[in-house]
């Protein structure tokens, strides 16, 4: 399994029962047993208390993890929703739901709120604490929005970067409630709070490679979560109007490039872009039936500082400084494999463009009024790098060599090659991606640094007067 290979579910190893010691042959353990037969009643109770407890912590540890990740919700500390599930595998959770309250309600309306003069919107940002949601959330907070952030903080990657990107929000004054999209009531709540003008939908389980180990956790997150969401949307009075993250992925198999929002999306080559398809597909229905205006917005490997430590440009580096080999894919017949790498600022631009230009939902409270917009568009940087470039970039601005394993590309949802036509988000969105991908790892670098190893910069910092530009 590759170093950067997120938790999964089946992290937990069980230990194989050794219950069938024969401790009769076992001279200790007899000595024990005697030990244990003498002992005072209290002790005996100790060890009886401490076994209840270390049973019921193992039974909580051992159930199944929760699934999405880069967004999307299940809940833990004060203000966590109710439990959250994974498709049939629901993970158990010992708070009970403790949302609400007349203080949870003020904060919620408080960081929705609309604080610029014309034409302010209210934004529910889901997946806020991952990657691509708080910049997103950011940014329009710092333009004057009101945007509230859900985030489940699951463990699909380190939840403490996730917990690092909302305390980094909530100085910004966006308050991330803790729960799932597919927790139907809370949303209904969230709804009732706030007169959302908009929703950015970015809670998903994220990863290609990751389907192949947990196919629950995309169908409970990318398809079930986003029909909570719309059933919620379409229920509200007002209806918002929808801006959600679709992928690249759903290319597939498509050879023709570079890759057009008309193409062939019919045969992916993971659940992933399955079920982000599926996602599009779903979307149509709610705009036909219920009058959403819904823009899926396709990104092509998105990358920059904040990442998420799933994706190989983040855990390259980690490996090339710990001088850990990295394996870099090859297509058939030594085929290059590329992406059209897309540095965050270019996205959060696409997205808030997105939100811009979407026009109103036509229904309310579960009818539909006419016909709103049901758009799709490709967020690409439109000038693909083969992985072995990102690579020898990476190098130089580590000033590390990494230790380069070269390996035909494994069956596990992966394409070769992906290219964004942006023509129809640049005319539409006025969406014009401006940062080629070294500039962007530059700044992910410097990130990455200071975030991870903030001793060492510091010490580098002071002796070369700064590492930054
Ligand atoms: O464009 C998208 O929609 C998708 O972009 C990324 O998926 P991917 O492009 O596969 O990004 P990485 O997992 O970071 O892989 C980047 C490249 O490195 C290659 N790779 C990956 C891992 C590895 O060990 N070696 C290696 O050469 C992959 O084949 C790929 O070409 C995200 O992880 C997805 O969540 C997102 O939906």
């Amino acid at each position: 399994m590759m170093d950067g290979s997120p938790s999964t579910p089946g992290k937990f190893k069980m230990e194989k029962p050794s219950h069938h010691h024969h401790f009769h042959h076992h001279p200790s353990t007899a000595r024990l047993l005697l030990r244990w037969h003498h002992s005072s009643p209290l002790s005996k109770f100790a060890f009886w208390a401490f076994l209840a407890i270390a049973v019921f912590a193992a039974l909580f540890l051992l159930s199944p993890r929760p699934p999405s990740a880069e967004a999307d919700p299940p809940p833990s500390s004060s203000l966590g929703g109710a439990a959250s599930g994974n498709g049939g595998q629901h993970r158990r959770s010992l708070r009970t739901a403790s949302w609400g309250g007349p203080a949870w309600e003020k904060r919620v309306r408080s960081s929705a709120r609309i604080r610029r003069q014309l034409g302010g919107f209210s934004v529910l940002v889901t997946g806020a604490a991952g990657f691509v949601g708080t910049h997103v959330s950011a940014a329009l907070k710092k333009r004057g929005d009101g945007v509230l952030g859900l985030d489940c903080f699951n463990d699909y990657y380190d939840p403490s970067l996730k917990r690092a990107r909302q305390a980094l929000l909530q100085r910004a004054g966006v308050f991330v409630v803790e729960g799932d999209v597919n927790d139907a009531l809370l949303l209904r709540k969230l709804f009732d709070v706030v007169p959302f003008t908009h929703v950015m939908h970015l809670a998903a389980q994220a990863g290609v490679r990751y389907a192949m180990t947990n196919p629950a956790s995309y169908v409970h997150s990318n398809v079930a979560g986003l029909v909570s969401l719309l059933e919620a949307a379409k229920s509200a009075d007002p209806q918002p109007a929808l801006v959600w993250a679709s992928s690249s992925s759903v290319y597939g198999l498509n050879s023709k490039v570079p890759f057009s929002e008309s193409d062939r999306t019919d045969r992916p080559a993971s659940l992933y872009a399955a079920t982000k398809k599926a996602g599009e597909e779903i979307a149509h229905v709610y705009n036909h039936i219920y009058g959403l205006s819904i823009t899926g917005l396709r990104f092509f490997t998105v990358y920059g500082p904040w990442g998420r430590p799933d994706m190989a440009y983040f855990f390259f580096t980690r490996n090339i400084l710990s001088g850990k080999p990295i394996s870099i894919f090859e297509g058939p017949g030594h085929a290059t494999v590329a992406r059209d790498f897309t540095y965050i600022d270019d996205i959060v631009r696409g997205c808030v463009a997105a939100l811009d230009t979407a026009g109103k939902s036509t229904g309310s409270g579960g009818k539909k009024r006419g016909p709103a917009p049901l758009r799709v568009y490709n967020l690409g940087n439109t000038s693909p790098v083969p992985v072995a470039d990102l690579v020898s970039i990476l190098e130089k601005l580590l000033g590390v060599k990494a230790i380069r394993r070269v390996v035909k590309m494994p069956r596990n949802g992966d394409v070769q090659f992906t290219h964004a036509n942006i023509s129809l988000a640049q005319r539409e969105l006025g969406y014009h991606p401006a940062t080629n991908l070294r500039t962007g790892l530059k700044r992910f670098v410097r990130w990455y640094l200071q975030y991870y190893q903030p001793n060492l910069v510091n010490k580098r910092g002071s002796k070369s007067g700064s590492s930054s530009s």
